[in-house]
């Protein structure tokens, strides 16, 4: 993708006027090797040949708004109306950063009211006004100990118009939007909508998914307890492996197109000989397929245990009748159970019997609570948030990109997905850890 340093510039509604409750603090400050200052920007890229090869000016590299708290910002705090709505599949952190926002606007900015919506983008509609809840310190106060969100989620379309008449009649300046792609485009069509009405309402994005496919931003929030939840279930399938004549483990975790949480759960407890994901595709058969080299581990191991991203091998499912969910995302197959059906039939064919161990965590490991690096990253995700609202940040997605916290235009955060990239170090690591062939061809 080419990058130009003015496709990263975030919108802004207008000048900062209102003195920031953290200008004292801020009087001082330097950029340093652990702070960015508000004015200075932060690299896109990280290796001297790709920045070479832009062959422009540093101060025409491409780069990025650093977040943090300003000197100064747009809206006046003790008038200030704020909005929060969590959409799309579950996530670990959700609360935390529901949380965290909440705290932060009402400790230090004081801002007059926090209204939670209920059921994601549903909760905008006319018919859910009335679930509005306002959010205050007691109503978030333990709920980062929790999985899933208090505020409830949903996928599914909804009326840009309907959900902005709802933000005006409550008087919203600033709206979080705590979700993922489908979200951020969902936001993108707000703003479109209060930018055609001349409404001063910012519009702030949290990026959220457990699957880690959001560009622009180093592994997203509640990925790590995701896949940490995923190596408990690998241990499993393993020692049943072990245990048994030709044992074969089996499990299926999510990644609809990517298979961050498939190559990190593998690689965290190493029990793993295959890993396959949507992102390397394999065939089944010939001497070189799935079915041969998996019947070669067992001859010569006795065991196996395979790592199956959800979005592996769709290529291979009957694509009949493929339907979409509420929000368009594809439902995929289950190639989960088509890889055990046909490793069973191989293998009984070939004279080993197998015994199948075959577990699909599916919603168990994104529905916990945030871990406590997960809790951390949300927390600062959300300060982060609160203060590019404040200060008038609008169509615009707080991202944590080569650790340091970062503005990112909305409309990037769509424009592609994150991917393991075949040629890069992570499947690298996954193929030196596995043992597994480069690749499955015919
Ligand atoms: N292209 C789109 N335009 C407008 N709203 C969208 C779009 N895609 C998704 N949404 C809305 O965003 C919400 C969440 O989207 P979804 O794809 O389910 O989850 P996620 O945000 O986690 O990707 C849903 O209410 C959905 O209708
Ligand atoms: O929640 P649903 O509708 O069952 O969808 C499950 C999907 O949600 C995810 O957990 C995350 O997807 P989103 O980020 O789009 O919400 C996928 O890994 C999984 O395929
Ligand atoms: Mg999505």
């Amino acid at each position: 993708m080419t990058l130009e340093l003015d496709d990263l510039r975030v919108r802004t509604l207008g000048e900062c006027r209102y003195d920031s409750p953290f200008a004292e603090m801020l009087a001082s400050k330097r950029t340093s090797p652990h702070y960015v200052h508000e004015d200075d920007r932060v690299l896109v890229d990280d290796t001297v040949s790709v920045l070479l090869g832009r062959g422009v000016p540093i101060d025409r590299l491409p780069s990025l708004e650093a977040a943090g708290p300003r000197r100064k910002v747009y809206f006046d705090p003790a008038t200030t109306n704020v909005g929060i709505v969590t959409c799309g599949g579950l996530c670990p952190g959700l609360n935390d950063v529901i949380r965290g926002i909440v705290q932060e606007l009402t400790e230090h900015y004081h801002v007059a009211h926090i209204y939670g919506f209920r059921n994601g983008y549903a909760g905008l509609t006319e018919q859910h006004r009335e679930r509005v809840v306002e959010l205050d310190l007691h109503a978030v106060r333990d709920i980062n100990n929790d999985g899933g969100t208090i505020l409830g989620s949903s996928r599914g379309d909804q009326d840009p118009g309907e959900m902005v008449d709802t933000l005006v009649g409550l008087g919203i300046d600033v709206l979080f939007v705590i979700g993922g792609d489908g979200s951020m485009r969902g936001a993108m069509k707000l703003t479109k909508e209060i930018d055609s009405r001349g409404l001063d309402i910012a519009v702030v994005g949290v990026p959220k998914t457990i699957d880690n496919d959001l560009p622009f931003t180093d592994q997203s929030f509640g990925f790590q307890t995701a896949f940490a939840q995923a190596t408990e279930f690998i241990a499993s399938v393993f020692v049943e492996s072990q245990a048994a004549e030709n044992g074969v483990g089996i499990v299926k975790l999510m990644g609809r197109h990517s298979g961050f949480i498939a190559c990190y759960a593998a690689l965290s407890n190493n029990d793993a000989d295959f890993v396959l994901i949507p992102e390397v595709p394999f065939v089944l058969d010939g001497p070189n397929g799935v079915l041969a080299r998996v019947e070669d581990h067992v001859r010569r191991h006795g065991q196996v245990v395979l790592v199956v991203a959800e979005g592996a091998g769709q290529e291979l499912l009957e694509e009949e009748g493929r339907t979409t969910d509420a929000s368009g995302n594809t439902k995929l197959g289950d190639i989960g159970l088509f890889l055990k059906q046909k490793l069973t039939e191989h293998l009984t064919a070939v004279g080993l019997p197998p015994t199948v161990r075959y577990l699909d965590p599916s919603y168990a490991i994104r529905s916990v609570a945030a871990n406590a690096y997960d809790s951390v990253y949300c927390v600062r995700l959300a300060h982060a948030a609160v203060h590019a609202g404040m200060a008038g940040r609008t169509d615009t997605v707080v991202v944590r990109w080569r650790r340091r916290f970062v503005h990112i235009p909305m409309s990037l955060i769509t424009s592609h997905r994150n991917q393991v990239d075949p040629d890069g170090d992570l499947w690298m690591s996954v193929l030196e850890a596995t043992g597994q062939p480069a690749s499955f061809s015919a």
